[in-house]
């Protein structure tokens, strides 16, 4: 099984003279277990791949599947639903809900989905605890650190039974041990079965990875292992 691939995928923003190829026949898989970094400049495509593999964009042409489910298979209610059910997403600037406490920005999207609220909450609360921020479930949003909150919005993109992690410079917004802390968290997700990507420009964060894939101009340029450690760079032991 494999819960996200893309085949071929392509990707114009705009028409004519104005069009933009920001992919070029991207092919990509990830499975359960999976870290997949994806590094390259500037307008390489990273947060357009991101934005297809999690059904917020469509590909000009070629596949997308997630859950073994090809995306444009789908009605638009159907893929609303497996969006919300299958793929959660964590963002450089956390976007939590800052009218919502911790615990309430977690269950929303289970809440959204129809469970009810007494399941949704207990749920929420044990993806708080299992990213170590049980003790924050009534704070809300602004009270937080930022490494804090960022941790609340890796416990909502992994509630439930999401098990697609798409994460755009998700440190971004973070000093580097706080970061640290934070791709380490993604890593024990993936770890435990979830399958992610990660977009980064940091050759350390990809280090968490398990494969890296490098863009130039919307195209795959390397698909490597894992990079090596920075401690093992240091100690000579690659
Ligand atoms: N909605 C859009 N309309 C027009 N062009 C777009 C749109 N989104 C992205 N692009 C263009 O597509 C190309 C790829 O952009 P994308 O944001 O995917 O790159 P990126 O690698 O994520 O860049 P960065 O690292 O700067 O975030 C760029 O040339 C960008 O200007």
């Amino acid at each position: 099984m494999t819960l996200l691939t893309l085949s071929g995928v392509h990707r114009t923003h705009g028409r004519g003279e104005t069009a933009v190829r920001a992919l070029r026949g991207v092919d990509m898989s990830v499975g359960p277990g999976e870290l997949v970094a994806v590094m390259g400049p500037s307008g390489s495509g990273k947060s357009t791949l991101l934005n297809i593999a999690g059904g917020l964009d469509m590909p000009t042409s070629g596949e997308v599947s997630v859950d073994d489910t090809p995306l444009a298979s789908l009605p638009k209610r159907a893929l609303s639903r497996l969006r919300r059910r299958s793929i959660g997403y964590v963002f450089q600037n956390f976007n939590l809900v800052p009218s919502l406490t911790a615990i309430e920005n977690v269950a929303l999207p289970l809440e959204l989905d129809g469970v009810p609220v007494r399941k949704a909450r207990a749920a929420a609360a044990g993806s708080l605890a299992d990213v170590g921020v049980g003790d924050l479930a009534e704070r809300f949003p602004d009270d937080m650190s930022g490494g804090q909150q960022q941790r609340v919005a890796i416990a909502r993109a992994v509630v439930g039974e999401r098990r697609l992690v798409l994460a755009d410079e998700p440190t971004g917004a973070l000093d580097s041990r706080t970061g640290e802390s934070v791709l380490r968290l993604l890593r024990a997700r993936c770890d435990s079965g979830a399958g992610g990507v990660l977009v980064t420009h940091d050759a350390r964060h990809a280090a968490w990875a398990d494969r890296v894939v490098f863009l130039r101009d919307g195209r795959v340029v390397d698909a490597a292992g894992p990079l090596p450690s920075v401690d093992s760079l240091l100690e000579g032991t690659t």
